[in-house]
């Protein structure tokens, strides 16, 4: 007799995506794609060592004229405006039109976007240039989605990321993006689709940083699988999402969380994570 309840079509999403999730991390640890970052100073050492650890291999590579010979060589470009100044933005865009020459793709963290009306003028020219996946937390998604500051507790969300699902679709569907937004659930989506990856722990939250650090490991994640960007997108929130899981069983606080969290991310096996890949369709 088919089991037609919530919860057995929710186990039966999960199962589907274990392998691909698997896929993706195994090829990455294959293939180690060259993952150029222009991050911002808090995050530099979070995400180098995410990237490591999952098997990528970061650059955190900045200045304008280095872009034109570095940039064509990366698999994929992060790019992040956490502690942006005038001077950085050059940089940002011209690595952006680089790698979309190039044919590599780039994903674009929008730290604070509401925070002031030069970082959302900033983050709007940076969306104009077609990121392949926007990655933010459920006030950046929202101030971007209705181009309008505030709302949001400087780079904390003021938002879960259930309000923020169908600001994020109308995104990506102005934007020509995958939209990811962070939270309790990590939702993504290609304007049309949207899942929801439940993997995590609240206490992600109280480590700076882990947002930048996953939108670094979704680019690591796009980069083995450009044609599929929005399955390397919800791959890499679910994998990261487990590692933290895992980790939060050896932490006793956030900053043993970090250290735990790099570790089990480094460790994960194909049992674990088919196992514990929590990812549904929402629509
Ligand atoms: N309540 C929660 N339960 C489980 N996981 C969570 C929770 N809140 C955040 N996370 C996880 O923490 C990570 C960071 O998400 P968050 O939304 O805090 O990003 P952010 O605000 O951009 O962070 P930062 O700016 O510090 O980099 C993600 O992997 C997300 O899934
Ligand atoms: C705390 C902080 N301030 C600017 S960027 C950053 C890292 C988390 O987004
Ligand atoms: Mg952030």
């Amino acid at each position: 007799m088919v089991d037609n309840t919530d919860e057995a079509q929710e186990h039966q999403h999960s199962t589907e995506w274990g392998p691909i999730v698997w896929t993706h991390l195994s090829t990455l640890r294959q293939r180690s794609p060259l993952v150029q970052c222009i991050t911002n100073f808090v995050s530099m050492d979070l995400m180098a060592n995410t990237l490591l650890s999952a098997g990528a291999s970061p650059a955190m590579i900045h200045s304008l004229q280095e872009i034109p010979e570095f940039t064509p060589r990366a698999d994929a470009l992060c790019v992040n405006v956490g502690t942006l100044t005038a001077d950085w933005l050059p940089a940002m865009k011209s690595a952006a039109q680089v790698a979309a020459q190039s044919g590599k793709p780039w994903v674009l963290d929008p730290v604070a976007a509401g925070a002031s009306g030069f970082r959302l003028k900033a983050c709007l020219e940076l969306v104009g240039l077609r990121p392949t996946v926007i990655r933010g937390n459920g006030s950046e998604i929202i101030a971007l989605s209705k181009a309008s500051v505030g709302h949001t507790k400087g780079v904390d969300s003021s938002y879960e990321s259930t309000d923020a699902v169908e600001p994020a679709r109308s995104l990506a569907q102005t934007s020509g993006s995958i939209v990811a937004v962070s939270g309790a659930v990590d939702f993504v989506t290609d304007g049309q689709r949207v899942v929801g990856a439940r993997n995590g722990v609240a206490m992600m939250q109280k480590i700076t940083a882990t947002g930048c650090s996953v939108t670094a490991l979704i680019a690591a994640f796009v980069a083995i699988d450009p044609l599929h960007a929005f399955e390397a997108t919800a791959s890499a929130l679910s994998i990261f999402g487990i590692a933290g899981e895992i980790g939060m069983e050896l932490a006793k606080g956030p900053a043993s969380l970090r250290m735990h969290l790099i570790d089990s991310l480094h460790g994960l096996d194909q049992a674990t994570v088919t196992r514990r890949v929590n990812i549904i369709s929402v629509s």
